[in-house]
């Protein structure tokens, strides 16, 4: 017993995922299944078409490249994707209906037979909206201090140490903040944990006020947070930290009913060619800390050699 081939189509029409024909040109013979539509769907617009009708010249030129890798490595590939309505040069009906990213894992294997003397490859593609926006949930509590909303340690050193390596093989500028909550405890011990709990918060929203979209700024623990700035020399770093140090002390902290007078200091340093781990850039920010500390607090100070000696 075997299938005719109307009963095979109707099979791979019940088939879930959206499945794709396109010829190495980039040209969409067919597609097959798609049963669990979303509201949008591409394989739609694609089919009788060139990827290239259909996308921006960018988006397009990726799709080229996936069906060409597959065919060239005659293996199967999955990758993943969004689609997003800046992508879309149609104006089509079904493309309306893209008001937001769309995101796809797509499994791309070549196919043993030529389609009109072409190479050509299946293109099984799923939506994978849900699974995507659950993983950026979790990557975001993964690296996010739960009580400010700030980037944890764990991320600040991840941070830390990209921008490490990225300065040693492009000489890309990086410089570091750390800063610390001057006399914390005695906010704590005069008006109460959870009125120390909103100070840090708010800290943390001044900080804010005068980073860059760039800027990684991470609590630390305590009342400590670190602030790495990439693309930036020491003399600028400094200059951005005493303007986060004016920010927070002509902020007026009102936490419970009570008004706090809240300062901070700051140690500055950044990333040099001696260095040869993250730990000593940091070591100096610490430093550079200390220093603003024991010389009267509400400061920020840049690292010099005679911190260390
Ligand atoms: N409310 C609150 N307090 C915290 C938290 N984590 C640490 N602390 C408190 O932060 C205070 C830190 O005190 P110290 O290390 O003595 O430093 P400080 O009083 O800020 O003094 P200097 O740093 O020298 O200016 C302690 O009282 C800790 O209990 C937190 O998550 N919430």
């Amino acid at each position: 017993m075997h299938l005719s081939t109307p009963q095979l189509l109707e099979i791979v029409a019940a088939f879930p995922d959206s499945t794709l024909v396109f010829t190495e040109d980039g040209y969409c013979i067919a597609h097959l299944g798609d049963q669990e539509a979303h509201e949008f769907s591409s394989s739609r617009l694609l089919t009788g078409r060139f990827v290239s009708d259909v996308f921006s010249e960018e988006k397009a030129k990726w799709f080229l490249q996936q069906i060409r890798n597959s065919i060239f490595e005659q293996r199967l590939r999955v990758s993943e994707y969004a689609i997003s309505p800046d992508d879309i040069r149609l104006p089509n009906c079904e493309s309306a209906k893209l008001e937001r990213e769309h995101w796809f894992e797509a499994r791309i294997l070549p196919l043993n037979s030529f389609i009109d003397g072409q190479r050509a490859v299946v293109w099984a593609a799923r939506n994978i909206n849900e699974r995507y926006k659950l993983e950026q949930q979790l990557r975001r509590l993964s690296e996010t201090d739960e009580l400010t909303g700030a980037f944890n340690r764990r991320r600040f050193f991840e941070s830390l140490a990209n921008h490490y390596q990225t300065f040693h093989r492009h000489f890309l500028d990086c410089s570091l903040i750390m800063l610390d909550i001057d006399n914390f405890k005695r906010i704590n011990d005069q008006y109460g944990h959870p009125c120390g709990d909103r100070v840090l918060k708010q800290v943390y929203q001044q900080i804010c006020t005068q980073l860059r979209e760039v800027d990684i700024c991470a609590r630390m623990g305590g009342e400590e947070f670190a602030i790495l700035l990439p693309n930036t020399k020491t003399s600028e770093a400094l200059r951005s930290a005493e303007r986060i140090r004016i920010a927070i002390e002509e902020y007026t902290f009102t936490t419970l009913n009570h008004q706090v007078d809240v300062t901070v200091s700051l140690g500055v340093s950044s990333i040099e060619v001696t260095d040869s781990n993250c730990d000593s850039v940091l070591q100096r920010a610490d430093d550079a800390l200390y220093h603003a500390k024991k010389t009267g607090r509400n400061q920020a100070v840049q690292f010099l050699e005679e911190f260390s000696i």
